[in-house]
């Protein structure tokens, strides 16, 4: 723990805020190798991402891995970088923007909104201290992972603790475990697969591809694998869809062992062997669009289904800073800081005009429907 430093490591009660973390896996400064060498050095040294004994890994990850991937990986994110950077943390950037502007309408006590990356920048342990020093006593911790793992929220928990665990005056803390099965994000994801028909028209066959984990991990006991289907029969229920008219598959594979099954591209490339047409495909466990999304299913996959004899793979964009991702983030919010002093300090007005925003809301997608 630090000792006094002249600064004291507190701020009075009078002024404590709410403060919400929202916490992403994270991404290279730029798109080279060096970058990719420093990201991919810490993401993959984090014994919750390969457990695989320290230093056997040591060596692999320093002898082999770290000497060819980041330049491999490189010429990806630059295929994927825009002016505003990586697209994971410009739209995790936007998120948070909309986020708090939409919670500071929402509550009548002051909340900040911080956006910290596993690995990488901006760190968690910068938006923890900014939070710090702008006040925090309570803290929501929300990972933009829907569903549970031990390698991504699993890891972010024992981030966070162990850094918490170093403070002289922790602030109260509470974290979203998983939101997979939430009624909320469930609906924002099949309006957005809904908007997508609508304007795309609609493909023989929906697949939900999620990032996959080793298999071993699932056997273990870790969660993920029935999160992941069951956000799919939820939002594919929500859809009206019968059996044979959405798949569920895992993308993303790394390193030599076996990984959750089937596999994105192992399907899409039997699909298109057996001439299927235009599909959609969709990414609910990435409420941000990132490399896994842009490049490996709207690039890599698309072609992958076409040289294999199928038709056009169509991406159904992630939910980014979209009007229901916001609302379903802030209703999550809400509910995890239930009975904070700082939440639901709602005038009569305030009320009133939510309710009115909602019948707006309900309106407009009858009317889009
Ligand atoms: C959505 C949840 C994710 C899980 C679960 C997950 C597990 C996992 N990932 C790796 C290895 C890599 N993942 C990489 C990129 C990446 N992964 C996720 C999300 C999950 N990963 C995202 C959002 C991204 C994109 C980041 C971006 O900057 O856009 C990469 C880096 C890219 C590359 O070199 O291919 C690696 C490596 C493992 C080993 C793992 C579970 C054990
Ligand atoms: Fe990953
Ligand atoms: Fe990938």
């Amino acid at each position: 723990m630090k000792r006094f430093s002249g600064r004291p490591d507190f701020q009075h009660d009078e002024t404590a805020r709410l403060g919400i973390l929202l916490t992403n896996l994270g991404t290279p400064d730029e798109p080279t190798a060096t970058a990719l060498r420093r990201y991919l050095g810490e993401f993959l040294w984090d014994p919750r991402v390969v457990e695989i004994p320290r230093p056997l890994w040591w060596l692999i990850l320093n002898g082999l891995v770290l000497r060819t991937r980041p330049a491999k990986s490189a010429e990806a994110y630059a295929r994927v970088w825009t002016d505003r950077g990586s697209p994971l943390l410009y739209h995790s950037r936007d998120i948070q923007t909309a986020l708090e502007k939409k919670l500071r309408s929402r509550f009548r006590g002051p909340v900040e909104v911080e956006l910290g990356m596993r690995y990488g920048n901006p760190s968690i342990e910068g938006a923890l201290e900014s939070l710090k020093e702008r006040g925090v006593r309570r803290l929501l911790v929300l990972p933009l992972y829907p569903q549970y793992a031990s390698s991504t929220t699993g890891s972010t928990f024992a981030k966070i603790t162990s850094i918490l665990s170093q403070w002289r005056w922790m602030p109260e803390f509470r974290m979203v475990n998983s939101y997979h099965d939430d009624a909320g994000y469930v609906q924002a994801v099949a309006n957005s697969i809904r908007e997508h028909w609508y304007r795309n028209g609609r493909g023989e066959r929906l697949l939900f591809s999620f990032h996959g984990i080793p298999r071993f991990t699932f056997l273990a006991g870790d969660p993920y694998h029935c999160y992941c289907h069951k956000t799919a029969r939820l939002v594919a229920h929500r859809l009206g869809l019968k059996d044979g008219e959405w798949f569920v598959t895992f993308q993303s594979r790394f390193g030599k062992a076996e990984w959750l099954k089937p596999y994105t591209d192992e399907t899409l490339e039997e699909w298109g062997r057996k001439g299927v047409g235009d599909i959609d495909v969709v990414c609910p466990g990435f409420p941000a669009d990132c490399l896994e999304t842009i490049d490996e299913i709207g690039f890599e996959n698309a072609e992958l289904f076409r040289e294999a004899g199928g038709g056009q793979l169509r991406y159904v964009p992630a939910l980014n800073d979209s009007e229901d991702h916001i609302h379903m983030l802030q209703e999550l919010v809400l509910r995890h800081t239930a009975g904070w002093p700082e939440v639901n300090k709602r005038s009569v007005e305030q009320a009133g005009q939510e309710a009115e925003e909602t019948l707006a809301r309900a309106r407009r997608l009858g009317a889009e429907r």
